[in-house]
């Protein structure tokens, strides 16, 4: 049967005058090179590493104060494990970066760089990068003050805020390590991080602004410092004010505010000049077993994967206004407050998306006047659920891209969004946590087809193995997403890993040495576009949200009457999202009533946040193991979402298998009638 024919959707009307074409002439020039489009240049970039990105490097204008005159070195360039060794000359600061480039690019500044909306009011506040500098100055100052040294931890539990920002670059001014778990994330999601990787100061927010709410969060703030005080020898935690209130503890007991904290400090900066791979931030990721992952990413790691997305990938220039809507958990944030290291202005929104109504969010982007929109496959179907039609954005006039993440984006979305929003370049991106960035995603000079992410990212060697680990990706055949060459932004380790044993076996063990990113892709052989197919390991990803369901299995370790439990994601063919469906075997003599389903969802709420509440919870007869002793996640993975299996020898209770298929393939309105019953 003959594939179904591409239906080109966009293409830049002004190709020759983006900032990826002006890379194209300049590598052609330098190294006397023939590359005639993006596809020449994917190639040279995976192919000639240190060239790539030595001319990335020239080309995004990285400040330093010692520059590089080799980015690895030719017997590094054949391994991804362990780290190879990226620049190894040069010396730079991170936060310098930020405040300086946008400075080289803009030339002026006094013009906004930054703005703080949040949900319902609109905006807060503009600042200017000499505004930004004085604001990052105090505050590496005080926490110089408070004996913060190079490598030390600084935690926020803080929204996506000109505050938070403020406090990711002086930490990152300073050398030492920032970490930051969004303020809706329950008190035992964040210490199962924290408790970790052991912060000296923990910055917090006193509320939380979300879905026409506000939520008190100063007494979650003090506990989890009493216990990070006692348990990983915190110093000091610091309230970050989000309105004008008076606090009613007394800040010298038990916090001090922000306001106290600066009280004193001067305001000059010095950016203290670090190695590349010099730790700079630790986010968080989390699997089937075990505690969250504490990945380890570094100063020039993340930068040059953020130069390289936003100014190549995404032609992001001083005269670009870039909003993503992130939270401070998810790497999307890296991606919302690097928009400076292009001259764009960024604007960081707190809050939902889609409240006081998706009319006044878009009203927002039109105000801004926004040329980058960066969201997610989910939000993108919310609109088109809500009815918006091309006359609701049509005052969005000034949007050139559009970047979704998080799942995927169906056909019928690409159609949607162009029907809605007219001629932009709609990005589908996909990556993750685990690099700081993308494999996949945008590329100015491609034309974007339906259904088709445009391309595989500069520099990132994805290609696609079979389940023997041959590289598949030139026959059009679906298989694993794998990277093999090594990039800049690898982690260097997971915080507190001996051995770096289970960074190696997250994602090296699957094919020796070579990154198994875990999701399940095919290629358009004449195109080159990609297309995802959904997760190839049991990470959930409900709405664009992942979590482990070893996270699941934690918080259900409490209650005493349920002998065991299985958590897995049921993909939905409707709409190729996901639902959580979390299986519970119960004692013998127990029953897993309302009430005991209520308490688990409550409890999931409490210590880890509603974005993580399974959609249904059903009382299971046998949960399937490995002669190992494990669950078998992936095959219930599978059988619940519709697809045939055949049980490996290794399950010693296979004929448990057959109460499962009753899941396949029902939609959310059987399911409901089903649980009713039981
Ligand atoms: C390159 C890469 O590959 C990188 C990545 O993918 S990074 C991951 C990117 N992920 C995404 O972009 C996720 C996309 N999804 C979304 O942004 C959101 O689902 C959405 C904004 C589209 C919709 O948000 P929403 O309407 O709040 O729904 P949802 O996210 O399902 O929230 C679930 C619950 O959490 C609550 N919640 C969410 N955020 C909250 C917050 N900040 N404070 C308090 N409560 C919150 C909601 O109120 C809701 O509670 P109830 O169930 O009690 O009503």
């Amino acid at each position: 049967m003959s594939p179904p024919p591409l239906t080109k959707l966009w293409q830049h009307p002004d190709i020759a005058n983006t900032n990826i074409e002006s890379f194209r002439r300049l590598a052609n020039e330098r190294h006397s090179l023939n590359l005639r489009d993006y596809h020449d240049i994917w190639k040279w970039s995976t192919e000639s590493l240190n060239a790539f990105w030595m001319l990335a490097w020239e080309f995004t204008h990285v400040k330093a104060s010692v520059h590089p005159t080799y980015a690895i070195a030719p017997s590094e360039t054949a391994r991804l494990t362990p780290t190879p060794m990226w620049f190894p000359e040069a010396r730079l600061n991170f936060a310098q970066n930020f405040l300086e480039t946008a400075y080289i690019q803009s030339g002026d500044i006094n013009s906004t760089i930054l703005t703080g909306l949040r949900e319902g009011e609109g905006e807060l506040e503009d600042v200017s990068l000499y505004q930004l500098r004085h604001r990052v100055g105090l505050l590496a100052n005080a926490l110089r003050r408070s004996g913060i040294q190079q490598l030390d931890r600084v935690a926020c539990v803080s929204s996506n805020s000109i505050n938070t920002l403020v406090v990711f670059l002086a930490v990152s001014a300073l050398g030492a390590t920032f970490t930051c778990c969004s303020p809706e994330m329950g008190e035992n999601g964040i210490l199962d991080r924290f408790l970790q990787v052991k912060p000296k100061i923990l910055f917090a927010d006193d509320w939380i602004v979300y879905n026409n709410q506000r939520i008190p969060c100063l007494e979650k703030a003090i506990r989890l410092a009493s216990h990070l005080r006692q348990q990983a020898g915190l110093l000091q935690l610091v309230i970050i004010p989000r309105f004008d209130d008076e606090y009613s503890n007394s800040p010298t007991d038990q916090f001090d505010t922000l306001e106290a904290f600066l009280a004193g400090a001067s305001k000059s900066i010095l950016y203290e000049q670090l190695k590349f791979m010099h730790p700079l931030i630790i986010v968080y990721s989390s699997g089937t077993t075990g505690p969250p992952k504490c990945l380890v990413h570094t100063v020039g790691g993340v930068l040059m994967k953020q130069k390289v997305e936003q100014i190549l990938c995404m032609d992001m220039n001083p005269s670009s206004v870039y909003f993503q809507y992130t939270t401070t958990s998810w790497i999307m944030y890296l991606y919302a407050v690097s928009g400076l290291l292009s001259g764009a202005r960024s604007i960081l929104y707190d809050g939902s998306p889609v409240k006081p109504t998706v009319h006044k969010f878009l009203k927002l982007l039109a105000h801004q006047r926004v040329t980058h929109f960066g969201t997610s496959a989910h939000y993108l179907s919310l609109l088109e659920e809500g009815k918006v039609t091309n006359k609701d954005v049509s005052e969005i006039d000034s949007l050139k891209v559009i970047t979704s993440t998080g799942s995927v984006l169906t056909e019928s979305q690409y159609h949607w969004v162009y029907n809605t929003f007219g001629p932009v370049q709609l990005s589908s991106m996909s990556g993750g946590t685990d690099i700081a960035g993308a494999f996949v995603g945008g590329a100015p000079n491609l034309p974007v087809y339906a259904g088709w992410c445009q391309a595989r990212t500069l520099g990132m060697k994805v290609q696609i193995y079979s389940e023997e680990g041959e590289a598949i990706e030139d026959t059009g055949k679906a298989g694993e997403l794998v990277c093999t060459a090594p990039f800049p932004s690898l982690p260097i380790s997971f915080w507190g890993d001996e051995d770096n044993k289970r960074y190696k076996a997250a994602y090296f063990e699957r094919f020796a040495g070579v990154w198994h990113q875990g999701d399940f892709i095919q290629m358009e052989p004449t195109t080159q576009g990609i297309q995802f197919l959904g997760r190839s390991d049991n990470v959930l990803n409900p709405s664009g949200i992942r979590f482990g369901s070893a996270e699941i299995y934690n918080v259900l370790s409490v209650f005493t009457n349920i002998e065991d439990s299985l958590c897995v994601g049921q993909r939905r063919t409707s709409d190729k999202d996901e639902q959580v469906l979390l299986f519970i075997k119960m004692k013998d003599g127990f029953k897993c009533d309302w009430q005991l389903r209520e308490r688990i969802k409550s409890r999931i709420r409490h210590d880890l946040s509603s974005r993580h509440v399974p959609k249904y919870i059903f009382q299971t007869p046998e949960i399937p193991m490995t002669t190992n002793g494990k669950k078998t996640e992936t095959v219930v993975r599978k059988i619940v979402s519709g697809q045939k299996i055949t049980p490996s020898s290794t399950i010693i209770n296979p004929e448990c298998l057959t109460w499962y298929e009753q899941f396949a393939g029902l939609n959310s309105d059987f399911l409901d009638k089903l649980f009713s019953k039981l």
